[in-house]
């Protein structure tokens, strides 16, 4: 039978030789790699025999066996999975097909210290084989093929590989290490029962090692474990998120998020729940501690893994979660569906859309949890505070025990102290990093509104960090103020500088700053926070209600009857670009600012849709004049000059410009205010 020499992918040699130079210091990673690959491998097999059962052929089980010669210097994994073909060889195992391995490959920097700590993050799956091994054996055929359509694929982890035909009987796959001369002790019972305990005990598959026993020396020799020729299962071998909540470390919760999202971050928080009653099914469910590098794109993954009565079914199950929770990792296992459920199928099962509002339940409940424990214990008894019950309206469904961030009761302060600030620096980085994310689901989820608003942080006029809830805000409204000020603008120095802030400055009114993208269409679906108004400061005429100073409205309406004339000439040198003109009380020191109508798109808005190649509707604003400004009242004597129309439009574009505009015709606009200055 021939056998033929293959190049690597070049991106696979690049890795290669990174595994095999700068990961010794985390050797032992390569053993979790393999399991879990023989373990997916398992996972597809049953998969595939849902629709076919032949593939079973006379061998049911599925399993994963190591098996070691220390004489022999070898290392082996066996699975009785789904196997490769020749050509699944050559392109599973010669190239790198994960999405995101070509932007990951061009993040290396060559410097190896900070190149192995990215590829520890990464994960490198089978390649990690060749941190211990100098070469590498793989001896596979796929369910349902012959026994002569073997494969053996081997590499010394160099530049290329071989692969030629065998005859296999076995269905399944054996990766054989050949093992350096330093990582010989991998090559025992005890160390390996470590490992698989350590790091793949959540396994579904039963996972056998060769079972050791003790034999004394002969004649005053000294005695050594032998084989006894049986197998010992080393793992659980039953799915995490079967096992009752109580038998389940953190450790272990941790050990599952990592290896089956293949993130290296812990995660923030869990929850894992039985959901019995019309619709039963299993949810274990992780908030990441950072975002993935997707979670923008159209097409983004969700990281729901659909079971069906522990059967592996589909990756990505985005039916299970709103779109605005894309974030969360997890799985569900339901007990209802059935084994052949299709991608469409999901989308219009009841079933479905019962644990769709259960996970976006218990999901919510975890953000809350976390974000009540971050929560300052100013009330708290002296020295002994219950912080996971910080918050004055609990949850309405409050999470389990297990949710990754522990209640503790009868602690000392300072411990307590440390709860707080690891429960403050969880939510904050939750928030930083899926806060934008979580805005959408004001305009997504109506059901859930006000729930997800309560979880919403900004920056506001009075404070720079982006940390004030509406319920903060409210809570130090001053008397008389009947709404909940804000603004949106492109970034949050915009929104921290907009001249619309002026009279809400002077006065003391306190004005959230808002200035991620999605915030302008967020806040167009929330209209009121419990009850309370919610107005932005760019929209419609100003209104202070019992707020309004009683002397400086009459002395603006005597302005407005003054500046007719002169508005309404304002409004014909602007003609096409304005709504109208009118007098504010808006401005203290700037002259004029462009304001929208109440129930008008911003202006924001209308510059992000029209980037985006959207339809926009025409949107003119209003152009409010402070009478009190001296450019104003330049131009008021102006009335009768040949300047007026020059004046008139540099006041509104340098509006535009201070509001993250750009003028229409910036030319004319530096033509306009040179003319000006050199007069
Ligand atoms: N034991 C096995 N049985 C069948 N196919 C396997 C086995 N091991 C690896 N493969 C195939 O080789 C591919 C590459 O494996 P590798 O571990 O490098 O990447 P991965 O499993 O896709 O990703 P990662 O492990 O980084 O999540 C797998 O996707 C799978 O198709």
């Amino acid at each position: 039978m021939s056998k033929h020499a293959h190049s690597f992918q070049a991106e696979v040699a690049q890795l290669l030789h990174l595994v095999t130079h700068s990961l010794y210091s985390n050797s032992e990673i390569f053993l979790r790699e393999l399991i879990s690959n023989a373990s997916d491998a398992c996972d597809k097999l049953r998969f595939a025999a849902i629709a076919d059962a032949t593939l079973y052929e006379d061998q049911p089980n599925l399993d994963i066996r190591i098996a070691y010669d220390q004489d022999a210097r070898t290392l082996s994994i066996t699975d009785t999975g789904i196997g490769m073909s020749e050509a699944d060889a050559i392109a599973n195992l010669g190239t790198i097909a994960k999405s995101g391995t070509r932007e990951f490959m061009g993040k290396l920097t060559g410097d190896q210290k900070a190149d192995s700590q990215l590829i520890g993050q990464f994960g490198v799956g089978f390649y990690s084989g060749f941190i211990v091994a100098d070469r590498i054996t793989v001896e596979s055929r796929q369910a349902g093929l012959p026994a002569e359509q073997g494969v053996r694929w081997e590499s010394a982890g160099t530049g290329d590989f071989s692969v030629e035909a065998i005859s296999r009987a076995a269905r399944g796959t054996t990766v054989t290490l050949h093992l350096r001369e330093d990582a010989l002790e991998y090559a025992s019972n005890w160390k390996l029962k470590e490992l698989i305990g350590k790091y793949s005990d959540h396994i579904g598959v039963p996972i056998l090692l060769e079972k050791e026993t003790w034999q004394e020396g002969e004649e005053g020799q000294p005695g050594g474990m032998v084989k006894t020729g049986e197998w010992e299962t080393a793992n659980q071998a039953s799915a995490l998120w079967t096992r009752p909540k109580k038998d389940i470390s953190d450790e272990q919760y941790r050990a599952f998020y990592t290896q089956t999202f293949h993130d290296h971050d812990d995660p923030l928080a869990w929850t894992h729940n039985r959901v019995e009653g019309s619709t039963e099914y299993t949810q274990l469910l992780y908030l990441p501690g950072r975002a993935p590098m997707d979670l923008f794109q159209r097409d983004a993954k969700t990281g729901v893994k659909l079971y069906v009565k522990r059967v592996f079914i589909m990756d990505d199950a985005s039916a299970l979660l709103p779109n605005y929770l894309r974030f969360v990792r997890g799985v569900v296992d339901s007990a209802d569906l059935p084994l052949n459920v299709s991608r469409e199928l999901l989308q219009e099962s009841r079933d479905v859309r019962a644990i769709r509002d259960g996970n976006t339940r218990r999901v919510l409940g975890m953000i809350e949890d976390l974000a009540n424990k971050a929560r300052t214990p100013a009330d708290s008894a002296e020295g002994k505070v219950d912080i996971g019950s910080g918050d004055s309206t609990p949850a309405p469904e409050p999470t389990p025990s297990a949710d990754g961030v522990t209640d503790v009761v009868d602690k000392t302060a300072a411990d307590e102290a440390a709860k707080f600030a690891d429960a403050a620096d969880r939510f904050t980085r939750f928030y930083s990093a899926f806060g934008v994310v979580l805005k959408e689901g004001l305009g997504e989820d109506f059901g859930n509104q006000q729930r997800i608003a309560k979880l919403l942080r900004f920056a506001s006029t009075t404070t720079d960090t982006v940390t004030v809830s509406f319920a903060d805000y409210k809570a130090r409204m001053k008397d008389g103020q009947e709404a909940i000020y804000y603004i949106t603008a492109d970034s949050l120095t915009a929104a921290r500088n907009s001249p619309q802030l002026e009279l809400f400055r002077k006065k003391g009114i306190e004005v959230l700053l808002m200035g991620d993208r999605v915030d302008e269409w967020a806040m167009g679906f929330l209209t009121e926070f419990d009850g309370t108004p919610l107005q932005s400061v760019a929209k419609g005429a100003v209104d202070l209600g019992s707020l309004q100073d009683e002397g400086e409205a009459q002395a603006a309406e005597a302005a407005a009857e003054q500046l007719k004339p002169v508005l309404e000439q304002i409004k014909q040198a602007l003609s096409g670009q304005v709504e109208d003109v009118r007098v504010t009380t808006r401005l203290v020191d700037s002259p004029a600012c462009l304001v929208v109508k109440d129930a008008g798109m911003s202006l924001q808005l209308a510059r992000l849709l029209k980037q985006a190649g959207q339809p926009v509707p025409e949107v003119k604003p209003v152009l409010e004049v402070n009478p009190e400004h001296a450019l104003i009242q330049r131009l008021q004597a102006s009335a009768d000059s040949p300047d007026f129309g020059d004046l008139a439009h540099v006041i509104f574009d340098q509006a535009l410009l201070a509001e993250g505009g750009l003028p229409e015709d910036p030319a004319s606009y530096v033509r306009r205010v040179n003319a000006l200055l050199t007069k």
